[in-house]
């Protein structure tokens, strides 16, 4: 690889992408949902651009700041920072200037609340999660995830204003399904990982309480989790097509869950981990395709009975 492509490989590898590119696409559905048929385009793509660029900034700034518990632990030791690729001072002009450009872009171009809302979640993951949360208690990324959820309401908000009478209570739903999502998302690989972060003190939950009360807390979340991906339906937001996606999803991830509590090797916890990306994409394709077909699905006028005359 020539030299250039080798750093813009590592300031890529800063942003952390493929956890930004499952935030993004969670965004956007989020904004597809927010009106009917398709969402304006100025306020789609401005809107995806400055949510990318916060949460890629939120994730260098989280790698500059994490960088000695990552230097400690074997999954995070290869990191830009950790190697001496991309020095301190570097990765954070480039996260500022990646964050600089989201605000501009979201309050120049789409709406102040979106850059307030895109802002909040920012320091929410960069400062006061990876601060604060993240090395002081075993709840850290339950209360550190409500960032990390908040994308579909930041799509929601760049195409809406959130001027609907109901746009705040189906944003958050949405929000609601990635909140409850991430303790089983996260403590699956954390349960595998537990040695890592033993060494590199940091109190997440198979450390701290052990791995049999990590596994019920697992299973507790997406019990509850499957309860959650039905209020879509319920609240007559999404069809039945997604109604029966979120269940055959759910049915395999409580059986996943499930497993684990007497799982067949150490592996299993990755399955899980990894089950549990894929179950989030793919509910959130869900939502997505149902949103399309939800016109079609619905009676429409054809199948009414009218009183004659
Ligand atoms: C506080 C909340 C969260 C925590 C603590 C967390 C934790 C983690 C960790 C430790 C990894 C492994 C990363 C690596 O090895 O580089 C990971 C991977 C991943 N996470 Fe999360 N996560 C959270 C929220 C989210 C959210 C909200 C999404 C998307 C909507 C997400 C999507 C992903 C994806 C796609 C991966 C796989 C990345 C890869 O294959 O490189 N996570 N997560
Ligand atoms: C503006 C906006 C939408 C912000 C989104 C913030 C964002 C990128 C959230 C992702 C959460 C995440 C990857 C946590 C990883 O935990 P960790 O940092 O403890 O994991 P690590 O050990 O892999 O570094």
């Amino acid at each position: 690889m020539s030299s250039a492509r080798a750093t813009l490989r590592q300031y890529f590898d800063l942003t952390k992408p493929r956890v930004v590119a499952l935030i993004v696409f969670t965004a956007i559905v989020g904004m597809f949902l927010a009106v009917p048929g398709l969402p304006p385009l100025r306020e789609s793509v401005l809107g995806f651009l400055g949510i990318w660029l916060a949460a890629s900034s939120a994730a260098a700034i989280n790698q500059l700041l994490d960088s000695r518990i990552d230097a400690k632990m074997a999954r995070t030791s290869w990191r830009p920072i950790v190697v001496g690729q991309i020095t301190p001072g570097r990765a954070l002009a480039f996260a500022l200037v990646l964050a600089a450009l989201s605000m501009a872009i979201l309050v120049l171009w789409v709406n102040p609340l979106t850059a307030l809302l895109t802002f909040a979640s920012l320091i929410g993951y960069a400062v006061i999660y990876t601060v604060f949360l993240k090395r002081a208690t075993p709840q850290n990324i339950v209360i550190g995830g409500i960032a990390g959820a908040a994308p579909p309401l930041l799509g929601w908000a760049a195409v809406t204003g959130m001027q609907g009478e109901w746009d705040w209570a189906h944003a958050l739903l949405l929000v609601l399904i990635i909140f409850v999502w991430t303790p089983p998302h996260f403590w699956a690989l954390a349960i595998f990982r537990r040695d890592d972060y033993a060494r590199a003190l940091v109190p997440m939950l198979p450390v701290t309480h052990g791995v049999a009360y990590t596994r019920w807390q697992i299973l507790l979340y997406t019990v509850l989790l499957v309860v959650v991906t039905v209020l879509p339906w319920a609240s007559g937001m999404s069809g039945l097509f997604y109604l029966g996606g979120a269940l055959v999803l759910g049915a395999v991830f409580l059986w996943h869950a499930w497993r684990l509590m007497d799982p067949p090797d150490e592996l299993y916890a990755m399955k899980v981990f990894n089950y549990s990306i894929v179950y989030l994409m793919a509910l959130f394709a869900f939502l997505l395709v149902d949103h399309w077909l939800l016109p079609w699905l619905q009676p429409g006028p054809a199948f009414e009975l009218r009183p004659a005359g």
